[in-house]
């Protein structure tokens, strides 16, 4: 099995001091390793739990990737890893965003330590002012013909008006390197708008999570795709937005309690994607 690093990881941990990072394959898998603690453990905890609940409906399964048991990975030192399903593997050139949702991102019974290692983060981002935050993205750069990625400080600096000006470079077609410019917004209804967007896709999940209460999505994210080849190809109609939630590290039992964090962060979210499909020419601030 010919195992790399995966080209377009956007967020979270990748192999560092000794420990792997997350692999894809060539037929459509992505290996994330088992964190070292209880994180590990408990994601792969809530696969097992969520792939086999019958109370959860088929059309809310597709906001999920789909789970392949774990593995260990030869390749990574024997490293146990989850096995899901590679949400890029069908896409040549995508623009992704991982935005993790909910207005604080620590737990129930996590250590005083942790909370405020998270309060930390929560206060200085947008994740207390606006209910979620932008943790990683890459765009293909139409200008550049190549991909851009910016630096992870960057973004946990951003204010209000700072993710909601990157939110609309996220479906821009200008140079995007350039932080200062004003995005144009070209694919915002082809990405965001439509029948098949991600509000439209965003809008179905929100309808779930006003009555699930099988489980709390602690410090999940939203990733959403795009793909850029067919835009450029001049085809804007098959961009092929997709919204997948992924990170289940701190996903606990719902106990018939509805998700009041997540459900919150995911209205907002929607509300700012409203606002751009409404008015995708209004220059925002940073
Ligand atoms: O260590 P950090 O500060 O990079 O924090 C990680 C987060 O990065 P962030 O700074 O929020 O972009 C990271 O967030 P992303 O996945 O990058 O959105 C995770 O929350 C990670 O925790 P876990 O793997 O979900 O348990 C977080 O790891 P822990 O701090 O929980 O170990
Ligand atoms: N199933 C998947 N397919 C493709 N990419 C993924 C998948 N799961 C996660 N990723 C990528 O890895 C990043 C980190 O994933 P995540 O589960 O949040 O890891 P961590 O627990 O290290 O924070 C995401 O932002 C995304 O770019």
């Amino acid at each position: 099995m010919q195992l790399k690093v995966p080209e377009h990881q956007v967020a979270g941990h990748i192999a560092k001091d000794g420990k792997p990072g997350p692999l894809v394959d060539d037929k459509g898998r992505f290996f994330k390793p088992l964190q070292g603690d209880s994180r590990g453990e408990n994601e792969v905890k809530f696969y097992e739990s969520f792939s086999t609940n019958t109370e959860v409906p088929d059309h809310i399964r597709r906001f999920f990737p789909v789970y392949h048991g774990t593995q260990a990975v030869e390749g990574s030192d024997g490293a146990a890893m989850i096995v899901l399903e590679n949400l890029l593997a069908d896409y040549s050139k995508p623009s992704v965003m991982d935005v993790k949702m909910g207005s604080r991102t620590w737990y129930p019974d996590a250590s005083e330590e942790y909370v405020q290692k998270c309060l930390k983060k929560d206060t200085g981002t947008t994740t207390v002012s606006a209910g979620f935050r932008i943790s990683g993205f890459e765009v293909y750069d139409h200008k550049e013909s190549s991909f851009w990625k910016p630096e992870r400080k960057l973004l946990r600096g951003l204010k209000v008006d700072g993710a909601r000006l990157t939110l609309r470079k996220f479906v821009s077609s200008n140079s995007l390197s350039d932080m200062g410019s004003k995005p144009d917004s070209a694919f915002v209804s082809s990405v965001y708008g439509g029948s098949n967007g991600v509000l439209t896709q965003l809008l179905e999940l929100k309808t779930w999570f006003e009555n699930q209460t099988l489980y709390h999505f602690n410090s999940c994210s939203i990733l959403m795709v795009y793909e850029n080849e067919s835009i450029l190809k001049g085809n804007d109609d098959d961009a092929r937005p997709q919204v997948k939630l992924v990170d289940f590290a701190h996903v606990l039992d719902g106990n018939g309690v509805i998700d009041h964090n997540f459900l919150g962060g995911l209205c907002s979210f929607i509300n700012f994607l409203r606002d751009i499909l409404q008015s995708p020419d209004e220059s925002a601030e940073s």
